[in-house]
């Protein structure tokens, strides 16, 4: 014998009548026995309850709910049921609403609906949808029979959530059942006293009624059909990466349930579980999926942690105080008196130091709890041993659930650091001493952060999702996206990292997808259906999302998100970017940045500010960090100088050559920012800092090779029209020094906590004589590097490098994000 519990989702609607059918008529034809607990039609139970509400205050608009109601029922007869065999069923819910209309009367004219009333009122909602699936698996050839369990279940008078007497309850359905031909189709939810009144089981009730039959049935085996494929490892609309769970154990779905799982009511299930009756989660509307199944072992499976819950709001009370500590009887007190007020308690906290004592409970009760507790401690509170209670509002509860978590080291560690990592605050922890369940306290807002941070820890520990929001779509941006899509497969199956785009903005549009926006398509199709750019509103829409493991990308050449780079990474938004304007604004500015990352655990990563893709700013970090010091560091730093003077013989007049460099993708956006030094500059500023020494942008001497005229020009083009008029002036510099067999080269040299750039003419014993296209050298002289200097050298500008060397910061957070210790004891286990 199995019971099968149809939900209100399960019966909703004629085709979900239709796939209970189908699942009836299978087990049928398998040749098991079974029976069928239904609940009342989706919504009734509510729609009842406001009816009783309405008609008590003699509200009248309760008929227009029971219309609407009762029309429900008919539509779902009409479309489930053939027309010439309709009337018979339809004439039986026409009697139910009857009386029903009848009841709501009395309610009305008495101006009064008890327990009682209310109970006999609830019971129409499964005497209605169990007549009415009967009946239509009747007309389907299924011999079936509608069964009332008011005359199954006996229960005391305790009206809404009524006891069972379970004797005499299983006597009765062991009689009715061994008497039984076909399938039984059973109200859920309704029972009766012994006089014959009807009660309610109270919450969960039809779970409960499935839960007595299959306890006194002995049955093998009770299934809960709903809506959803099982018991998930997170809520599936918050967690999109949720899945369904195989096997649990009993007290882990107890867990899960307590916890927002709302897909069964344990308490009500006790009777079959203390028998040891399986109990299977399945999908009416996915009948062939497996669900989930729930027994006295849990799974030793590949998760340790079986499942993340949370409740979205509750509030924190500490009491406090000199005068608890070391005196017994101070938990009783506080539990007490909030167990005398009927105020249930969700969470209890307590350090070893005794000093205070914190607990969560629902908001609503915040304010009593406190009154209660401040009432009870009166004396003390007056004395000052005892503080004020102090309410925190705003709250969550995250927990993450599984038995074999137990004796597991690492698990809190994992959970704490995918926490911390993504800058959500623990405000309170809580362990059950059984290790099954480890609940952490945080802000609301943090919430859904916090369940995709924790899923992705503990559930896809071998991909880690990194969110990219990226600004600006040039020439770097475009590169770079072309870059993420065609690594991105590459990069998931190969290292288990999945790259989701979720933002992309140019100076005209931008675009948001939390869910990835698609990176095979160019930026412009990309963008073609975007919202106007705001930067503004670009960077709250990035914190409200409020995704774990963010990363914002400033592929701008722009100012306009650098006074919020603090902001971001204060948010706990990682940044990587090759925009040299925040780290040579003034030296503050540089300061609280990095100042910022570290206190927020995040990265703030511009390696591409100097040699772009080349492993500058990196290895000199390496260097210090390893207890180098710095003398001198020497370089060329200008991709586009050192291309321009590698290919400027006088052969083509120069303006030509730097419009060459241009379309190479090597200057800035404005090249003269590179010809008139600046952007050196700022790049030895930028090393400068790195080495210690606190530089304002205007100490670095800067030699300037363009004439007025080209400075002056108001715009890029206007610019290569000066340019070309001052062709001679160069022509002239790089003649004289290759007549004097060198070449010219824009040097940036750092000594002394002295930073300038300066054209020279090097001979061919220099080494930066050598450098050949758009090629960067730096020379590192140190402690360690005093003889020869460590020297870098290679391409040190191009959208391919520089991209690259972007992708790589991106793809460089993955250290960071929490490795899964437990696996590595797993796989230590198996050998
Ligand atoms: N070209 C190279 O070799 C290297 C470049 N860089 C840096 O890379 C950065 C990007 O350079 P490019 O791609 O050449 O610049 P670009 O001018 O081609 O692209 C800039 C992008 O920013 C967008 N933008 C401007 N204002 C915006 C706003 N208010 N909102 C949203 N988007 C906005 C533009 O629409 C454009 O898509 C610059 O900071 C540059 O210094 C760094 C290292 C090497
Ligand atoms: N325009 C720059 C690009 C790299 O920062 C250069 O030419 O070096
Ligand atoms: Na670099």
């Amino acid at each position: 014998m199995k019971v099968l519990k149809f939900g209100g989702t399960s019966v909703g609607s004629p085709e979900s009548i239709k796939s209970v059918k189908d699942i009836v008529r299978q087990y049928q034809e398998g040749g098991q026995k079974i029976a069928v607990v239904v609940s009342a039609l989706k919504g009734t139970t509510n729609a009842l309850v406001e009816m009783g509400q309405k008609a008590r205050l003699n509200d009248t608009t309760y008929q227009t709910i029971l219309t609407n109601t009762e029309n429900h029922h008919y539509d779902t007869i009409r479309t489930l049921i053939p027309v010439a065999v309709q009337s018979k069923l339809l004439s039986g819910v026409k009697v139910l609403f009857n009386e029903i209309g009848e009841l709501l009367q009395g309610i009305s004219l008495l101006r009064e609906c008890s327990p009682r009333t209310l109970d006999m009122l609830l019971s129409f909602g499964e005497r209605l949808s169990s007549l009415i699936v009967s009946e239509y698996l009747k007309i389907e050839g299924i011999q079936a029979v509608q069964v009332d369990a008011r005359q199954l279940i006996e229960t005391n008078d305790q009206y809404n959530k009524a006891r069972v007497n379970t004797e005499a309850t299983n006597q009765k359905i062991r009689h009715y059942f061994d008497a039984l031909n076909g399938v039984a189709v059973v109200t859920g939810f309704i029972a009766a006293t012994a006089q014959g009144d009807t009660t309610t089981l109270g919450r969960g009730g039809s779970d409960y009624t499935a839960a007595i039959l299959g306890a006194a049935l002995y049955a093998k085996e009770i299934e809960i059909w709903t809506d959803v494929d099982g018991m998930m490892t997170a809520d599936p609309r918050v967690v999109k990466r949720a899945f369904s769970l195989e096997h649990l154990s009993y007290e882990e779905a107890m867990e899960l349930s307590h916890f927002g799982a709302k897909i069964i009511y344990p308490p009500t299930l006790q009777p079959a579980i203390s028998q040891n009756i399986p109990l299977r989660i399945k999908n009416t509307f996915n009948p062939d999926f497996a669900g989930t199944l729930i027994g006295q072992a849990s799974a030793q499976g590949q998760f340790p942690v079986k499942g993340i819950s949370s409740i979205a709001h509750i509030a924190l009370l500490r009491v406090s105080g000199s005068g608890m500590v070391g005196v017994p009887g101070v938990s009783s007190r506080i539990f007490g008196a909030l167990a005398q007020h009927q105020i249930n308690i969700v969470l209890i906290s307590q350090a070893s130091s005794e000093h205070s004592i914190c607990f969560a409970v629902a908001p609503e009760d915040a304010k009593e709890a406190k009154e209660v507790i401040e009432e009870a401690f009166s004396l003390e509170i007056q004395a000052k041993k005892v503080n004020k209670v102090s309410i925190e509002q705003d709250l969550s509860v995250v927990a993450i659930i599984g038995e074999h978590m137990r004796r597991m080291p690492g698990i809190s560690g994992n959970l704490f650091t995918a926490l911390g990592n993504n800058g959500i605050n623990v405000v309170a922890i809580a362990q059950g001493s059984s290790e099954l369940n480890v609940s952490t306290v945080i802000a609301t807002k943090d919430l859904a952060k916090a369940l995709n941070a924790l899923h992705e820890a503990f559930f896809l520990s071998n991909t880690k999702t990194i969110h990219i929001f990226m600004l600006g779509a040039g020439l770097i941006g475009n590169t770079l996206l072309h870059q993420l899509h065609q690594q991105k497969e590459y990069l998931l199956q190969e290292q288990g990292i999945n790259i989701n785009l979720v933002a992309l903005a140019n100076s005209k549009k931008m675009r948001f997808d939390e869910n990835g926006l698609d990176i095979s398509l160019s930026k412009d199709e990309l963008l073609a259906t975007g919202e106007t750019s705001d930067t503004q509103a670009y960077i709250n829409k990035m914190k409200a999302l409020n995704l774990p493991n963010s990363i914002f990308v400033d592929c701008t050449a722009a100012h306009i998100a650098i006074d919020y780079y603090e902001d971001i990474l204060k948010s706990s938004i990682s940044i990587a970017t090759p925009n040299k304007l925040a780290n040579s604004a003034d030296y503050l500015t540089y300061q609280r940045l990095k100042q910022a990352a570290l206190l927020h655990g995040v990265k703030f990563l511009y390696e591409t500010n100097v040699g772009a893709g080349l492993p500058v700013i990196n290895t000199l970090n390496d260097l210090q960090n390893s207890g180098d010091k710095i003398h001198k560091i020497e370089g060329v730093l200008s991709g586009t100088l050192s291309y321009i003077f590698n290919n400027f013989d006088g052969s083509t007049p120069f303006s030509e050559i730097v419009k060459d460099a241009k379309n190479k993708g090597l200057t800035e956006p404005d090249p003269r920012d590179d010809l008139n030094g600046q952007d050196v500059a700022r790049k030895i500023l930028i090393l400068a800092r790195e080495v210690g020494w606190a530089l304002e942008p205007d100490q670095v001497q800067v030699e300037n090779i363009l004439p007025q005229s080209c400075l002056d020009a108001a715009s890029v083009e206007q610019f290569f029209d000066a340019l070309e008029q001052a062709n001679g002036v160069f022509q002239e510099r790089v003649e004289q020094a290759a007549k004097e067999d060198k070449k010219l080269r824009l040097v940036a040299v750092l000594e002394n906590g002295e930073a300038k750039v300066k054209l020279e003419a090097v001979d061919s014993t220099h080494p930066f004589y050598t450098l050949r296209g758009s090629d960067n050298m730096i020379a590192f002289t140190s402690q360690r590097y005093q003889s020869q200097p460590l020297v870098i050298r290679g391409p040190g500008a191009g959208a391919d490098v520089t991209a690259a060397g972007v992708f790589a910061e991106i793809i460089s957070v993955r250290h960071y994000l929490g490795q899964s210790s437990y696996k590595f004891n797993l796989s230590i286990n198996k050998v």
